[in-house]
Order: C-alpha cells, then sequence, then structure tokens
C-alpha cells in the first residue's frame, strides 16, 4: 500500500474535514480530510513490521535465555531459570511500558520494549522444551563426543524443540500487534508523520462518537490481522504435528464387539503394504495366525517387522498409508473395530520398556486405567486386577510396585509390567516387537519364558517380532522371515532344519552354535538390503543370493506352499534344503 497510496493517503483535505463514508471515500476521512481507508492500508507495513521485527527479538532473547543450562552450564542455567521465573510473573504490558520509557519514544524504542517484554514468556517455554530432551541419550552421547555448546544447542537442541518454538512464535506476533498498538496509542509508540495503526487509533479516538470509522478501522485491521497470525500458528502447529491416525476412516463399531469367529483364523492379514512418501517399505505381507498360535517374525534390520505390526494395530501414524486387500481381526476387519475394542483384545509390548510407561504417571494409575477404560471396572477392582496381574508376571510385591514410579523400577521389571498390563483386559493376541532387546542376556530367557507362560495359560495368540532366529524359534510354532518388506518364508519352527530359502538358510548359517569354529570368523551375509526407495525389479535377495539366476532378477517369486505343514516359501530357486543343523 505505501508506493501506491502513500501520497494519497498523506493528502491534506480542507474541503472534505470529518466527513463520514462515501463512494469517494469509502470510510469516511479524519479531521484533516484524509481517507481513512487508505491510511489504514497504509498503515500496515509499518504495523506488521514492528510486530515482526519485535517477535524475533522476542524469540532471540527467550531462547538465547532459556537455552541458558546449555550455553552457560547447569549451575548458571539455574540462576538464569529463576530470573525467568520472577519476570514471567509481571503482566507483559507493565514490562512493555517500563523498557519504553527506558529506551524513549518511538518506533525503535517500542520495538524494544515489546520485544523483551515477550522473552520471557519464550524463555520459559524454551527451558521446558530443552529439559525434556537434556535427559535423552543423544545429548549424553553428544556431551561424550565433546560436541561444544553452540553446537550442541544448534545442531542437537534446536531442531529438537523448534516445532513447538515456531507455532508458540506465530501466536506471540498476534499477541504482539495489539500490544504495539497500545503503546502507539498512549503516545510512546510511532510518532508522527509515520503511523501505524495504534497511532490512527488514538488519533480517531477524539471524533469516534462524531465520525466512528476513523477508530473503528484501525482497529479491526489490528483484531483481522491478530487472528491471521494466531491461524497461522494453529495451521503450522496442525502441520508440524503429526496425528496418529492409521487406516483410511471407517465408522467404528460401538461396543459390545463382534462375536468371535468360529473355526476361521484370529489375525488374518493379505497383501498388507505400508508406504511412506518415496518408499514402500512393507510390500504386500499375507498371513494368518490361529487363536492360541505364536508366530515369530524374523530378518534383518529394516526388512519391515515393526511396520508390519504397527500397520497390523493400527499404529503407523501419518504421513505413512496402510492399505490391505484383507486385514481382519477375530472376524471383523481391523479399521471398523472401535479404539476401545481393539485395545482390549489386542496387547503390544514394546522393544524399550524405559520409554514405555509414562514417566509422570505411578504404575498403578497406568496399570488401572486399561482396565477401567477398557472393560470398564470401577476402581478398586482394577486395582484388585492390577495386583493379579503383577503377580502373574512374576513381579515380587505387586502392591508396591503399584504405587512406584517407572523410574523406580529395573528394565526387566517394566518389561514384565508391560506385559502384566498388556493382560489388564482380555488379549486374543499379544504382539511383542522385540521384547528382550533392551535386557541383558539372563533377564531375556526370564521374559520369553514369561511371554510363552502367559500364551498358554490365557490362550492368547502371540506375534513375537525378533531379528534373533534363535529367540523366535524358542517361543514360536511359526516362523515368518521377512526381507526387504516380504514374507520369503513361512516355516513352521519345527521344520527350521528344513528351510528352503537362501535367506533363511544364510540367516541360520550365520548363527553360531557349540560346534562352530571358534578359530575362524562368524559367517555373514554378504551386501545389504536394498534401499526401500529403490527396491530392484524380481527378487530383492537377488543380488546378495549365490543361487540367483537371471529369472530372479527379471520377476518376484510369489509365496507358494511346497513344503507341506504349511511350509511356503517365495524362491525360483527353493529346491535345495538347508545342509547345517539349526543351533539351539
Ligand atoms: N516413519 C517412517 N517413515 C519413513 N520410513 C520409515 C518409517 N518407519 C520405518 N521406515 C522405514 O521402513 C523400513 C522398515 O522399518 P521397520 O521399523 O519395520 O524395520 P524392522 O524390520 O522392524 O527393523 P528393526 O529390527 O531395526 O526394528 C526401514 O527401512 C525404515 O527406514
Amino acid at each position: 500500500a505505501p508506493p501506491l497510496w502513500g501520497a494519497r493517503a498523506a493528502a491534506v483535505d480542507t474541503t472534505a474535514l470529518g466527513q463520514g463514508p462515501s463512494a469517494s471515500h469509502w470510510l469516511g476521512t479524519d479531521e484533516l480530510g484524509r481517507d481513512v481507508l487508505l491510511r489504514v492500508l497504509v498503515a500496515t507495513r509499518l504495523s506488521v513490521s514492528l510486530a515482526f521485527a519485535a517477535t524475533a527479538i522476542s524469540v532471540g532473547v527467550g531462547v538465547l535465555l532459556g537455552a541458558s543450562a546449555v550455553l552457560l552450564g547447569e549451575r548458571a542455567g539455574r540462576f538464569v531459570a529463576a530470573a525467568v521465573q520472577v519476570a514471567v510473573a509481571f503482566p507483559g504490558l507493565l514490562t512493555a511500558l517500563f523498557f519504553a520509557v527506558v529506551f524513549g519514544v518511538g518506533a525503535r524504542g517500542a520495538v524494544l520494549a515489546i520485544g523483551l517484554a515477550g522473552a520471557p514468556a519464550v524463555a520459559r517455554l524454551t527451558q521446558t522444551l530443552v529439559a525434556r530432551v537434556w535427559g535423552q541419550d543423544f545429548i549424553a552421547a553428544a556431551r561424550l563426543a565433546g560436541v561444544g555448546r553452540w553446537r550442541m544447542l544448534v545442531r542437537h537442541v534446536l531442531p529438537n524443540v523448534g516445532e513447538p518454538l515456531i507455532v508458540n512464535a506465530a501466536g506471540t506476533a498476534g499477541a504482539v500487534l495489539p500490544a504495539f498498538a497500545g503503546l502507539s496509542f498512549l503516545g510512546l509508540g510511532v510518532q508522527a508523520p509515520s503511523y501505524d495503526w495504534g497511532r490512527l487509533l488514538a488519533d480517531g479516538l477524539s471524533t469516534i462518537y462524531l465520525h466512528p470509522a476513523v477508530a473503528l478501522a484501525p482497529g479491526v485491521a489490528v483484531v483481522v490481522a491478530a487472528l491471521a497470525f494466531n491461524l497461522t500458528g494453529e495451521a503450522l502447529a496442525a502441520q508440524l504435528r503429526p496425528t496418529a491416525r492409521p487406516l483410511p476412516r471407517v465408522p467404528a463399531v460401538p461396543s459390545p464387539p463382534p462375536p468371535p469367529s468360529v473355526g476361521g483364523p484370529l489375525l488374518e492379514v493379505s497383501n498388507l503394504r505400508v508406504a511412506f512418501p518415496g518408499a514402500e517399505p512393507v510390500r504386500g505381507v499375507s498371513f494368518t495366525i490361529a487363536a492360541g498360535e505364536a508366530v515369530g517374525v524374523v530378518g534383518e534390520s529394516g526388512s519391515g517387522k515393526s511396520l508390519t505390526a504397527l500397520g497390523v494395530a493400527r499404529l503407523i501414524e501419518e504421513p505413512g498409508r496402510v492399505t490391505a486387500d484383507r486385514l481382519n481381526f477375530d472376524g471383523a476387519p481391523v479399521a471398523t473395530l472401535s479404539d476401545r475394542w481393539l485395545g482390549s483384545r489386542l496387547a503390544m509390548v514394546f522393544q524399550n520398556p524405559m520409554t514405555s510407561f509414562n514417566p509422570a504417571l505411578r504404575m498403578g494409575a497406568q496399570l488401572t486405567e486399561v482396565a477401567r477404560r477398557h472393560t470398564g471396572l470401577g476402581r478398586r477392582p482394577a486395582r484388585d486386577r492390577a495386583i493379579d496381574r503383577l503377580r502373574e508376571v512374576g513381579l515380587r510385591r505387586p502392591e508396591t510396585q503399584l504405587s512406584r514410579f517407572p523410574h523406580e523400577l529395573s528394565g526387566g521389571m517394566l518389561q514384565r509390567a508391560m506385559i502384566g498390563m498388556g493382560l489388564m483386559a482380555a488379549p486374543a493376541l499379544i504382539i511383542a516387537d522385540e521384547p528382550t532387546t533392551a535386557l541383558d542376556a539372563a533377564v531375556r530367557h526370564q521374559i520369553l519364558d514369561l511371554l510363552d507362560s502367559v500364551r498358554r495359560s490365557t490362550g492368547a495368540a502371540l506375534l513375537l517380532i525378533s531379528h534373533d532366529i534363535g529367540v523366535v524359534r524358542r517361543v514360536c510354532d511359526r516362523v515368518l522371515v521377512m526381507y526387504a518388506g516380504r514374507i520369503v518364508e513361512d516355516v513352521p519352527a519345527t521344520a527350521l532344519h528344513q528351510a528352503r530359502h537362501p535367506y533363511t538358510q544364510a540367516l541360520i548359517g550365520a548363527m553360531p552354535d557349540m560346534a562352530t569354529d571358534r578359530t575362524r570368523p562368524l559367517t555373514v551375509i554378504p551386501g545389504r538390503p536394498p534401499d526401500p526407495a529403490s527396491v530392484p525389479p524380481g527378487c530383492a535377495f537377488a543380488d546378495r543370493c549365490a543361487r540367483s539366476s537371471a529369472r530372479c532378477r527379471q520377476a518376484m517369486p510369489e509365496l507358494d506352499a511346497g513344503g507341506g505343514c504349511g511350509h511356503r516359501v517365495a524362491c525360483w530357486h527353493a529346491d535345495r534344503p538347508l545342509t547345517r543343523s539349526v543351533p539351539s
């Protein structure tokens, strides 16, 4: 507006003083005959620029203050944090008025005053966000590696707290605008001949009863711009914060649940695909799990094991997309099941027990929540059930454990509690995703035995994910071997010695056993799995396979039943059985 209408907006017209709205002046004129609409439009640039400048100061100073623990060390950081707490206690506008007097009347003084007055709130938010990531392992690793303070802040801390800060900055800009208008209105902000909305507001107030538009128009502009900033913040938040909504929306069926299928498989997965922009890490997986059956999924890291399980449990987050020809649980399509019902029939045990519980809540609150939410139990019966379940999973003094926080339990105890939590409702399927990876060898065996006994005593089916074929073989009836997002072999655990896919054979060959010659290097599978973003046509294992032929590189072998007893294999050359025994 300033280049287009700046001159006209400043032109005094003594023939049109203080006029109401007309065809030539849509919002009328002020007491010097200047067009009100044009002046409001021209004032936009200065008003918004000042708001941006003040927001930049608030965010810049606030982030530096909030990250003082990173930059100055923890002791000095605590001192700054205390000072910030005190500053936050003062009303922002009061602080702005104080600074405006210190920095002097005028636009520059107002920018500094409002910018600095907004800094404590940003600093407080930054402190909270920084504290959240400060205790995490990657920060500890960076500190051990001797990363400098500025680098730590810019490279490791800010990228992990940036999202809420950006959203907050947009909101701050929205709040700064009325504050600016306020200062200008009080005569402390922009000085004539420059003008912003606040100044127009102040000028128009004396004639508000005669010509309301002169004061109301800049007021409306402030409100609209502040709303625009806030809505931009909201939109940014919506974009930056992915929501955990997985499968295509199908109206959920309310409780009571559909009746269990009679005779059919408990879980039926056909052509399950999980895709992210630019890659499809799970490329058509089909399998079934019968009631009470234990099925293991093995494969190298990145083969799509976890995504398959998360896809089944409707836990793939945006922008991930899950599709399947058939994905039925207990006879009903998973997409149609209510969260409540699915949550009560399907239990998940995750890899890291330390991060599976909410650190701010006592164990009792977390365990009973499952029973109360999923089965509608009252507080007392839910607590009794929690005690029973913790006892079942072998935790000593369950009453005491319920009143403890997660950090007061060891990793093994937490993993037991996680399994106990899964049993709070009546799960038909327990999905355990590498449940023993974070545990030491002794506890690992106990947890595997526990999963096995829980399965046998409750009759629940088990989907156990592991990269260790020995672990899976110990507990499961059947083993699904995954490679590059597909199942390449589906073999009964007792028939592993008859594995027919070269990849399964190579996995077994890479396991040391008592007869392995310790003086020689362990067998490894040469090469690396393909990148999910560029999987070659044909068999994805062809490049690493000693048996591969031209056909393997051209056509993808389907998973065919061939070995009897439900043994399925996807290989054009699956005719040579394993020559070595499977280590126990
Ligand atoms: N949110 C995501 N966005 C994009 N790609 C992803 C995402 N999550 C996983 N992937 C990719 O999908 C592939 C399979 O991941 P997945 O976690 O299922 O592997 P995995 O077999 O369970 O491995 P691990 O044994 O290491 O847990 C990997 O290449 C991974 O990079």
